[in-house]
């Protein structure tokens, strides 16, 4: 029987190198002429243009109509972020935003598809490593074209934990997020890391660099390729409380395997974050 998704995934791949390609330009070209300050808005034009690229050609390639698409930029704009049963990108243009705004080398473009709302494949172009990481459900994880595995350390005290302080700055939230890292840290563990894309860390985890990645105020778009990936690399992934992964609850652990994911939620204190399909008015079939 004819594997339907093998094209889409090829496809994915191909696109995601172009956008890369894009992403890297705009690197060498404008932001070295221009100070940091005036970056922002050249960044967020980027990230605009990039999404458009990237969802121009999957409708070139598959129709208007016939897939659905939730890309983080299209989102900012009103569209909405509700996953159905249709065919559907799930899209991060530029993971690491503040990262490419200031010249520090991880950022990625995220693609994944999900089918009657499951996560089908995933895709993560490391741009600025050149590193193409990619995975097809039940099909193996790789990075370019060598298999990848998650770390086979059993120790928490062996391990090095990746997460990150995100963009909110209100002192509730950063008060917990500082004293989960410090709880964590004081397991002990021999690290923490963040290479401020959800994305890339969770290529880290897939490849085994790190044991765990956790994070509060996420969205789908950052974290729903990473998922195949390190699922596919042998990894598991839960809710911060311990509960099934909820690709839309804007909080997520990933970690090697299920006794130290479950060792780094004992110490997450979890703070909200609003719901990617609740912020959208629209609701959809
Ligand atoms: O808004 P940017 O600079 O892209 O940063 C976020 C990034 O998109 C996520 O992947 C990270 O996990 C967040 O912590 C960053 O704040
Ligand atoms: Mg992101």
């Amino acid at each position: 029987m004819e594997d339907p998704w093998q094209k889409a995934y090829d496809f994915a791949v191909t696109v995601a190198r172009k956008a890369g390609e894009v992403i890297r330009k705009a690197g060498e070209s404008e932001i070295k002429v221009s100070t940091k300050s005036s970056t922002v808005d050249l960044v967020t034009k980027t990230d605009e243009r990039v999404e458009k690229i990237i969802i121009g050609s999957l409708k070139e390639e598959f129709g208007e109509g016939t897939h659905c698409f939730i890309g983080e930029e299209s989102v900012a704009k009103g569209e909405p972020c509700i996953l159905t049963h249709k065919p559907t990108w799930i899209i991060d243009p530029v993971d690491g935003t503040t990262n490419f705004v200031h010249g520090f080398p991880f950022v990625a473009v995220s693609i994944a598809f999900a089918v009657n709302k499951q996560l089908e494949f995933g895709v993560i172009y490391s741009c600025l490593e050149d590193k193409m990481y990619k995975a097809r459900n039940g099909k193996g994880a790789y990075c370019d074209d060598e298999l990848i595995q998650v770390s086979d350390v059993k120790d928490i005290n062996k391990s090095i934990i990746i997460s990150e302080h995100g963009t909110d700055r209100s002192p509730e939230k950063v008060k917990k997020i500082f004293s989960t890292m410090q709880k964590i840290l004081c397991i002990p563990v021999h690290g923490l890391r963040g290479s401020g894309t959800a994305a890339t860390n969770m290529c880290l985890v897939a490849t085994g660099a790190v044991e765990a990645f956790f994070e509060i105020g996420i969205h789908c778009w950052d974290i729903a390729a990473g998922a195949v990936i390190v699922k596919e690399a042998g990894g598991v992934l839960l809710d911060v409380d311990g509960g099934p992964f909820d690709l839309m609850s804007r909080r997520m652990v990933s970690a090697n395997n299920e006794v130290i994911a479950r060792r780094i939620i004992k110490e997450i204190e979890i703070f909200s974050a609003e719901r990617d399909d609740d912020m959208c008015e629209i609701q959809l079939e």
